[in-house]
């Protein structure tokens, strides 16, 4: 099916106007005009190599999942179309902004600094929500798995639901459908794949609610930074250990935009717990991680502080030597790692460039490594397995919460009762003596 013979069958079936707007892996996606309710949609076709076995089920998983999730936050479907010549396709709304993949590339063109935080939060909230609304379906949750920029559809002017949608559920998968099989050889893209993907463990049968809400915080940083995350660090931290570099790092500095850089300690704070290598201990939902960024940018230092990483988290790190990294700003001079990273691996020599004084962003004077934060580093293949599938609401609760309160009341009573025991020994004794 080539692009002139999908528009001929497009036209056949009641449209006109049809123009390609997009394709990916998968389909080929035309903007066009429904003659009969005079509005403008977008079709996603399959593509003809596609109609194999594997693509065709890749389609069908999409519009299973779209059905079933059916919310304002992700395109849903408005009808299905096939014909017995094996032509297949669907409608949808048609979103006329673009994606914000090409949003974000069009900033980086223009050398423009990183977007607010109010910006960041117009764009991910709603996919947040979807996010959160799928994963918590019953009696199983959908997980998107392949959460990134093109597939985030901007609408140009916001509806009750926003101005952004979660798009292109090829992949996604029910948490029941993934115990049985999975879709597709590729999980997602590596850009946007979470640590515990490259765990030895990992099948790419697992997929984890918590992987897509990390696909998310990675990117607001990149919203936030102009930098990508996985651009930061060499190839093998990538992998294994991976560091959130500090908003208050001189090259990421550079880009902030004003009302960021006046947060850049509520931001890490943020980050740092979006961004954990350990599942379990990021936001449980995605709506709390968009809501405490928001906080940020309202100068809720003190609500981050304490939202961010709770108390027990805190103080929950390996006896390695590794410290919290709650109470440094991430940009601080402390390399708390428990061992340097070497930031000046050729690997970033991959860094690219997008213009600009601030471009360098990893030459002397401004090596985010300089001022490497604790990364905590996690190795992946050490994760627990149900930690990589855990539901975000019932987030495991570290053992160690209820310990410290229970060790100092029973401290309380051996105080209390060695006293008393002396009390009675003194009384005894001068009762003895008199
Ligand atoms: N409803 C829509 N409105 C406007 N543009 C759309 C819509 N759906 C898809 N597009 C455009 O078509 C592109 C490809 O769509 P989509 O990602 O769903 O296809 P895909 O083949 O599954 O892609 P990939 O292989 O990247 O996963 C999108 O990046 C977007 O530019």
């Amino acid at each position: 099916m080539n692009d002139s013979r999908v528009v001929s069958w497009l036209e056949r079936q009641g449209y006109v106007n049809v123009r390609r707007i997009g394709g990916g892996g998968m389909g080929t996606v035309f903007a066009a005009t429904d003659i009969d309710l005079g509005r403008n949609v977008a079709i996603k076709t399959v593509l003809p190599e596609l109609h194999n076995e594997e693509g065709l089920k890749r389609f069908h998983n999409e519009m299973k999942a779209l059905a079933a999730i059916h919310s304002s936050y992700v395109t849903h479907i408005n009808k299905k179309l096939a014909d017995n010549e094996g032509n297949l396709g669907f409608e949808m709304e048609l979103f006329e902004g673009g994606t914000l993949e090409e949003l974000i590339r069009e900033r980086r063109h223009n050398n423009e600094p990183g977007f607010s935080i109010s910006d960041v939060v117009k764009y991910l909230r709603p996919v947040a929500k979807a996010l959160d609304q799928m994963h918590s379906m019953r009696p199983d949750g959908w997980i998107h798995r392949d959460v990134k920029p093109a597939n985030i559809l901007l609408r140009r002017r916001p509806t009750d639901s926003g101005y952004s949608v979660l798009s292109d559920f090829g992949i996604a998968i029910s948490e029941g459908q993934s115990r049985l099989t999975a879709i597709g050889n590729v999980i997602g893209t590596e850009n946007y794949s979470s640590p515990e993907s490259n765990s030895r463990d990992y099948s790419g049968q697992e997929a984890s609610f918590s992987g897509d809400n990390y696909a998310l915080a990675l990117i607001a940083f990149e919203m936030l930074t102009m930098y990508h995350l996985k651009e930061m660090m060499p190839d093998s931290a990538w992998r294994a250990k991976r560091t959130v570099p500090g908003m208050g790092t001189p090259a990421i500095m550079a880009r902030l935009d004003p009302q960021a850089a006046m947060a850049t300690q509520q931001i890490d704070a943020v980050m740092e717990r979006a961004l954990d290598n350990t599942p379990y201990k990021r936001f449980p939902e995605a709506c709390q991680f968009i809501d405490a960024l928001e906080a940020c940018g309202k100068g809720g230092a003190e609500l981050n502080a304490r939202s961010a990483v709770p108390e027990s988290q805190a103080t929950n790190y390996p006896a390695s030597g590794q410290l919290p990294a709650m109470g440094f700003g991430m940009g601080s001079a402390h390399n708390l790692a428990g061992g340097a990273q070497n930031w000046s691996n050729p690997a970033m020599g991959s860094v690219p460039s997008y213009g600009g004084s601030s471009n360098a962003p990893f030459r002397s004077g401004i090596n985010p490594g300089a001022s490497m934060p604790s990364a905590r580093p996690v190795q992946s293949a050490q994760l627990p397995q149900q930690v990589q599938s855990a539901r975000p609401a019932q987030p495991a609760r570290p053992a160690q919460l209820a310990r410290p309160q229970k060790d100092n009341n029973n401290a309380l009573m051996i105080t209390a009762t060695i006293l008393i025991i002396l009390a009675i020994a003194v009384t005894t004794i001068a009762l003895v003596t008199s």
